[in-house]
């Protein structure tokens, strides 16, 4: 299926009664059944190809019920999905898992949000501007 994203802007999104899902189900689209043994991982078919407006990314998330109930994730979470890309979306899953899984075509297997991004340039300084962080990072306020 070759699809192309329109962008809603806000008024038109719907209303929390209706359907207001941030992720689109991405299925998968293969013609055997794929088994991912403990630890195991493979690049899922989707069968999905996509036109994405210049400014826009697809992220590809894991479900949060195979995760839960089945250890099953999107390895490279969140996937990116380029707005130049053409090709087929394929979703990397993982089997965290201590048993085999078994993927079946039509399976709902990852989800899809589309997303917004800045464009940007950069430059090269010679100083970066002085904050109170400085250069603390991981953890260095503590855990409490
Ligand atoms: O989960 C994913 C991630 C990526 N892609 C496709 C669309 C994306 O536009 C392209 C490139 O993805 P990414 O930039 O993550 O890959 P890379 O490893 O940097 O490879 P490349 O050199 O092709 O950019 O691969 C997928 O279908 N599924």
């Amino acid at each position: 299926m070759k699809i192309r994203i329109i962008n809603k802007s806000e008024h038109e999104l719907p209303h929390y009664e209706t359907d207001a899902s941030a992720g689109m189900d991405l299925r998968a689209n293969i013609e055997e059944p794929i088994t991912l043994k403990p630890l195991e991982r493979a690049i899922i078919k989707t069968g999905l190809y996509m036109e994405l407006p210049i400014g826009f990314e697809a992220q590809v998330r894991p479900r949060s019920g195979l995760a839960a109930k089945k250890g099953i994730t999107v390895l490279n979470a969140p996937g990116t999905i380029d707005a130049d890309y053409r090709g087929e979306v394929g979703v990397i899953l993982v089997n965290l898992s201590n048993s085999d899984f078994t993927i079946e075509n039509g399976e709902r297997i990852a989800q899809m949000v589309i997303a917004k991004h800045e464009r940007a340039e950069w430059e090269v300084v010679e100083e970066l501007s002085e904050t109170l962080r400085g250069a603390g990072g991981f953890g260095s306020t503590g855990v409490k």
